[in-house]
């Protein structure tokens, strides 16, 4: 049987000591002048990312709408087969659903990809096809770090439990394959932690630190399951060097390594 997403991210995390997700958004305004007559500029941004970042990667998390053109897939598969090759899985944030027919076509998209995120909009039918992939991760969008997060998430029902809390109960009984997730931001803090409270046993990917201004520490000690999730930084570590031109690449591994470190200290006063 091949091991669950959640077992391969836990040897991940041991292996590099790091909890980081390095975000993979390669914003075409923002990549070096130098990369941007390439045949496929994402990609020759990403493999330079992933040549520099990866030893504190615990996984790469593309956001699918930086690669939504013909270019950008191509760009996508390059980097997901390049971050395997240097052992690093891929959580692809894609935040998809439909109707289960539908979704079978989307689902393909973990046929490259180790996880992905969903959205639960559409009820457990719509996310089907995603959960049966038992081998692979599934973090379904709970309480999302935007500023509109709370409109329609943070409304109570009549049962009196939150939009988000109905999602995470929900997908603690989505969770029959022990491949479920949840995605909460940091910019959340007292919604992190009642949510870890409410589902102890799923992992959390945790984004909105860094650009965001979410708290990284409240992240760190509720983002975890039995030391398992994930806490996200895209632009904080991408264009951590977007003046340098041709040591951009430099400068992002010099903050993975920085935001690692810092994310190491949250864990070992959280243990
Ligand atoms: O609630 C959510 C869900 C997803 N995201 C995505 O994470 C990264 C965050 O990027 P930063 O540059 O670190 O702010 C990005 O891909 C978002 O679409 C999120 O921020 N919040």
């Amino acid at each position: 049987m091949p091991q669950s997403f959640f077992d391969r991210l836990r040897d991940r995390i041991d292996r590099t000591d790091s909890v980081v997700s390095v975000g993979l958004d390669p914003d075409l305004s923002r990549i070096p002048d130098h990369l941007r007559d390439k045949e496929m500029p994402r990609w020759a941004f990403n493999r330079r990312i992933i040549d520099e970042t990866h030893e504190h990667a615990a996984c790469y998390k593309p956001n699918a709408a930086f690669y939504e053109d013909a270019e950008g897939w191509r760009s996508l598969r390059e980097t997901i087969a390049y971050a395997h090759g240097k052992d690093v899985p891929v959580l692809l944030d894609a935040k998809r659903a439909d109707i289960g027919n539908t979704t079978r076509r989307y689902a393909a998209l973990l046929d490259d990809a180790d996880a992905i995120t969903v959205n639960p909009y559409m009820g457990r039918d719509s996310l089907q096809p995603f959960l049966d992939r038992s081998e692979k991760g599934v973090f379904v969008l709970c309480r999302t770090s935007n500023p509109g997060g709370s409109d329609l998430q943070d409304l109570e029902l009549s049962s009196g439990e939150s939009v988000y809390e109905r999602v995470a109960a929900l997908a603690d009984i989505w969770n029959e394959h022990g491949n479920v997730g949840l995605v909460v931001g940091a910019t959340a803090p007292e919604e992190l932690e009642s949510l870890r409270e409410q589902v102890p046993d799923l992992p959390f990917l945790v984004p909105g630190i860094g650009a965001q201004g979410g708290d990284a520490e409240a992240a760190v000690e509720y983002g975890f399951a039995d030391g398992v999730g994930l806490v996200n930084s895209s632009r904080g570590i991408i264009f951590a060097g977007e003046d340098r031109e041709e040591t951009f690449a430099k400068a992002a591994g010099q903050a993975a390594r920085r935001l690692k470190k810092r994310l190491n200290q949250y864990r070992e006063t959280a243990e």
